[in-house]
């Protein structure tokens, strides 16, 4: 992680994420129609779109879980990417305990892994950045529980942790908001605000700014797998603006809704 003496963002600096003419294919059929993007470092990225426009994939893509089927990809200048340990994944869904009876500090420690020396047991640095890591989330006073009974916000945290508990260079998340209620998000903004004065580059998949607005350096916009609009995020209005809002619902969009109904529909309408 770098240091809050470094300046983010640098001019000409080599891009975290650079996926050139970027096209992916699922069973058969082309998601991701020629994607250019590029993220670069201390930038704060909001990939947003309606369901099914291919945010997800275009995450899996930049980050090298789906073949390309045709373009490039390059994470942190390089084509061959292995230091895995410089990116925190915060999935969209995952279940924390998988069934088997684990431990919230045991999930957390299993973000180190990336970042430890090959076959050596936990280091003192390795138990230091999982306690922060935990501390930073709120959920340190869980460390000794089993991941199964937690609630949706608090596996979410544990899921956070895990991530930073690498110590990453940059972190994404998909849709880190869904599902999370209010006092949630505000904690979570707090993380990730505290991170970014880190010098921490930050992609996320969200439906709605909510109180992220005001970390969002960048937006971009996906529609039927292109990329429709980047810049400015929409400012949040209306009844969506007020502090009371309560930003979990769902977004189910209608089939072939346009951009200026749904990708900034989070803005009109949330
Ligand atoms: N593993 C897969 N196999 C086949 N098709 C897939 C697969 N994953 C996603 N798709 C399809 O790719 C398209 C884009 O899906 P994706 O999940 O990337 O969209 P999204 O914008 O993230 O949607 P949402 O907002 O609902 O999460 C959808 O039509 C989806 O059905």
């Amino acid at each position: 992680m770098t240091t809050t003496t470094e300046a983010p963002a640098a001019a000409g600096a080599t891009p975290v994420f650079r996926l050139t003419g970027g096209r992916v294919r699922l069973d058969g059929r082309e998601i991701l129609h020629g994607i250019d993007l590029e993220v670069a470092p201390g930038e704060v990225v909001a990939l947003m779109g309606p369901n099914g426009s291919g945010k997800s994939t275009l995450v899996r893509a930049l980050l090298g879980l789906v073949p390309l089927s045709g373009g490039t990809r390059e994470l942190f200048g390089a084509r061959r990417f292995r230091d895995w340990g410089r990116i925190g994944y915060v999935p969209q869904r995952l279940s924390v305990g998988g069934g088997v009876p684990v431990t919230v500090r045991e999930i957390v420690s299993s973000g180190r892994i990336a970042r430890r020396a090959r076959w050596r047991p936990a280091s003192a640095a390795d138990r230091h950045a999982v306690d922060h890591a935990m501390e930073a989330v709120g959920i340190a006073h869980l460390a000794r529980q089993s991941a199964g009974g937690l609630s949706g916000g608090q596996q979410q945290r544990v899921l956070i942790a895990r991530a930073l508990a690498g110590q990453p260079d940059v972190i994404v998340m998909d849709e880190p908001l869904a599902g999370v209620d209010a006092a949630n998000q505000d904690a979570l903004a707090a993380t990730l605000t505290r991170l970014v004065a880190d010098g921490v580059t930050v992609l996320l998949v969200l439906h709605e700014l909510g109180p992220l607005a005001g970390l969002i350096t960048r937006s971009v916009v996906l529609e039927h797998g292109e990329i429709v609009h980047e810049g400015e995020a929409p400012e949040p209005s209306g009844d969506c603006a007020e502090p009371g809002h309560d930003h979990v619902h769902p977004h189910a969009e209608p089939a072939g809704a346009s951009l200026w109904d749904t990708g900034f529909r989070a803005a009109k309408d949330c």
